[in-house]
């Protein structure tokens, strides 16, 4: 008996595409992106793995991604469930702020440190900037848990909750499930699942749009490593494309 979980990361973003650090602001898709979701969807359909269940995080290139795949493979009416925990590394003081701009100020240590370091979070975003999740009604319930920066550990911590008690359950109800998210969170959940160490995850870029399939055994733990992309040559240009973001 294996489980099937399907790992999406949203299309290009309005933000991507401008070069800008986005965490927790909830930008759009653009055309491109949203062209990305429905090949993601079309790939699903072909190779015969249509989720059950989709799980997304309360960001609209997330959310939007999943419908968009979900209606090219024809599962649009399967059913889905949201949650903070699965929402894009709370990237701090440097959402907004564009990442060739930050590499050139910073240098290079400092700009990886912040962006694929395990435990370095950038300084936290005062609540009264622009780009501020603070009183957001969407978040209301989060209280004091509310982040203000995060680094690669703390998406781990809040994400794992959320794992257990509802991806988990989910695949071990047979059904196969569609994670619909982000770049960092699914770097959380990958590192997690193929049990890669502290450093080496500094290293792993995921693409946009492109559905990584994992086949887990009866303990979770993965058939293949790293699981399996639909379309692995386009999967690993843009993979390379996002480490390279900022030079
Ligand atoms: O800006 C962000 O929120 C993320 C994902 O787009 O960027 P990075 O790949 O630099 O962590």
């Amino acid at each position: 008996m294996t489980y099937t979980l399907v790992l999406l990361r949203h299309g290009e973003s309005d933000w991507n595409a401008k070069n800008l650090f986005t965490g927790w602001v909830d930008v759009a898709l653009t055309e491109k992106g949203e062209g990305e979701a429905v090949r993601g969807g079309q790939l699903l359909r072909e190779a015969d793995v249509l989720p059950d269940v989709v799980h997304t995080s309360l960001q609209r290139r997330a959310i939007n991604t999943a419908a968009l795949a979900l209606d090219a493979a024809d599962r649009h009416w399967i059913p889905v469930k949201r949650s903070w925990r699965l929402n894009e590394r709370h990237y701090g003081a440097l959402q907004g702020k564009d990442k060739k701009q930050t590499l050139d100020e910073y240098g290079e240590e400092q700009f990886m440190l912040w962006r694929r370091s395990f435990d370095t979070p950038p300084p936290p975003l005062d609540d009264s900037d622009e780009f501020s999740q603070a009183g957001d009604p969407r978040y209301a319930d989060l209280g004091d848990e509310l982040p203000r920066t995060e680094c690669l550990k703390d998406v781990i911590a809040r994400f794992l909750p959320y794992w257990e008690s509802d991806i988990v359950t989910d695949l071990k109800d047979g059904k196969t499930v569609l994670v619909a998210a982000h770049g960092n969170s699914l770097r959380a959940l990958v590192k997690h699942l193929d049990q890669i160490s502290d450093e080496d995850i500094a290293g792993l870029n995921i693409p946009t749009g492109m559905p990584l399939v994992y086949e887990l055994d009866e303990d979770l733990r993965p058939t293949v490593a790293g699981g399996r992309y639909l379309d692995p040559e386009a999967a690993a240009a843009a993979a390379a494309a996002v480490a390279n973001q900022g030079r």
